[in-house]
């Protein structure tokens, strides 16, 4: 299997070679040069796999002649073997026709882990294979850092360096990375937004020279192997509804676009996906986009979901791709324009393509504190910020005859305030992070400039090879 960019200029890559590279050398995402797909036969051949075998089989054609099938299906075995739940992905009922399929059942407690736990295995198996190291420079909203640090933490042909948005995140979530103390992992509190450790990170992979210096790659869903690793969970959903004799429709809270793009590929492979609804907060770029063709980037705004506090989903760049028919040219340039007037100049055509499959809601806190609430009186679920709104998304959009599944997609002991404050329970944290408050924490502040991220990076790269 081959991959492209999205904006047309970098070479084509194997797999191996766009999980080590991350963005592609024109700024563009990796996506295959062609989707593969499965018949009816192969489908039904699926139903009642255990995960990490079904992950396996849905990896396989992404993954190519780089890795042979029985290696694979061992780092996916070893990949879940940490979690906490025999399903991994177990599934609950909450409403008539609504359905959560809960993510959160690896070690750091959100959706993250259930492709980082796979990066972490193909990284060490590629690097091993090359002899080789690389740095992985990392954005986080809260949730992907601690994912990457606990897939990379020890590995020696690692280091990570980790970017998070100074006070942004919850004290869970911030102490997660922080009390990491392995020398190969590197946390920076950046004083400013999400959005800007994004653009630091890309600004990093944009310098070629500094990039070629430090082996430079990414954990983030930039890196098409996330994409692919969040594809098998849709698969397992739809399978256990009937697919591919029935279709499903997935409900997804959305902030990168990335977890709700994995439901979309997992359509073009063919899974009978019927809608995509997408669940915002007040960041809600994406809903407004799906309402009414306004792609404007505004002001973060901080909320209860501070994991979906963005404004730049880096993956609509890849439906957009699609959506034009793969014309680079033209994705290039609506996305420069897009980063530098702040607006993103959708041709209607490629609007009316995306309202047929996906629809947006957006709820403020008040409505995801009343969801929250709502869920657990009602159903008895309890339900973190995040998965509550696309709960709430899910309800608006379902129909009747088709399930709708929702993505649950962080432990709500992650949220301990929002929790307390929507249903007066305080989630206590799984064993194994009982004493995270009176763990040591060690992390770097600095200023929201490419400089001051290139200088930590050279930094935790020397400290590691010493
Ligand atoms: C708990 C949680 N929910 C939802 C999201 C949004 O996912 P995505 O960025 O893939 O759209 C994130 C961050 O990625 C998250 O950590
Ligand atoms: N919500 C994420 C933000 C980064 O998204 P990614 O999927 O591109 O890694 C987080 O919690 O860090």
């Amino acid at each position: 299997m081959r991959y492209i960019s999205t904006r047309g200029k970098a070479p084509a890559l194997s797999f191996s070679d766009v999980l080590l590279t991350g963005l592609a050398e024109d700024g563009g995402l990796y996506l295959p040069e062609t989707w593969p797909t499965f018949s009816q036969e192969e489908w039904r051949a699926m139903r009642g796999l255990p995960y990490p075998e079904l992950a396996a089989r849905i990896l396989a054609p992404f993954v190519g002649n780089d890795i042979d099938t029985q290696t694979l299906r061992q780092l996916c075995a070893k990949a879940y073997a940490g979690f906490d739940h025999p399903a991994i992905v177990p599934l609950t009922q909450v409403e008539d026709g609504l359905f959560v399929q809960e993510l959160f059942h690896g070690p750091t407690l959100a959706f993250k882990d259930m492709a980082m736990q796979v990066l972490g295995q193909l990284f060490e198996h590629v690097l091993t294979q090359r002899d080789s190291h690389v740095t992985i420079v990392g954005a986080t909203s809260g949730d992907t850092g601690s994912a990457a640090i606990e897939a990379c933490r020890g590995r020696n042909r690692l280091s990570v360096v980790i970017l998070h948005p100074k006070g942004r995140t919850s004290e869970v979530q911030r102490r997660q990375m922080t009390t990491v103390l392995e020398p190969n992992v590197t946390n920076l509190a950046v004083e400013g937004t999400f959005d800007d450790c994004q653009d630091l990170v890309k600004a990093c992979f944009a310098d070629l020279p500094f990039r070629k210096d430090m082996h430079l790659s990414a954990v983030n869903s930039i890196n098409w192997a996330r994409i692919a690793a969040q594809i098998p969970y849709y698969v397992y959903a739809a399978l256990n509804f009937g697919a591919p004799d029935r279709d499903v429709s997935f409900a997804v809270p959305t902030g990168n676009f990335g977890n709700i793009l994995a439901a979309w590929a997992a359509r073009k492979m063919g899974l009978p996906v019927r809608h995509l609804c997408i669940g915002s907060n007040r960041n809600d770029i994406l809903t407004r986009f799906l309402n009414a063709n306004d792609m404007t980037m505004k002001e973060v705004v901080p909320s209860l979901s501070p994991s979906m506090d963005i404004q730049v989903s880096s993956n609509f760049e890849r439906l957009l791709f699609e959506l034009l028919d793969r014309d680079a040219a033209a994705c290039a340039r609506i996305m420069t324009t897009f980063r530098q007037s702040g607006h993103m100049d959708v041709p209607e055509q490629v609007w009316e393509k995306a309202r047929t499959l996906f629809s947006g809601l957006a709820l403020d806190d008040a409505a995801t504190e009343t969801e929250i609430r709502n869920l657990h009186q009602k159903s008895n679920y309890l339900a973190d910020p995040h998965s509550a709104i696309g709960i709430a998304a899910g309800r608006r959009f379902r129909e009747a005859g088709v399930p709708m599944v929702a993505m649950a997609t962080a432990h709500p002991a992650k949220f301990p305030d929002a929790m307390v404050a929507a249903t007066g329970i305080h989630p206590a944290l799984p064993v194994h992070l009982e004493d995270l408050f009176s763990r040591e924490e060690r992390y770097r502040t600095i200023p929201a400039t490419a400089d001051a991220v290139k200088d930590a990076v050279r930094s935790a790269v020397l400290s590691n090879a010493e």
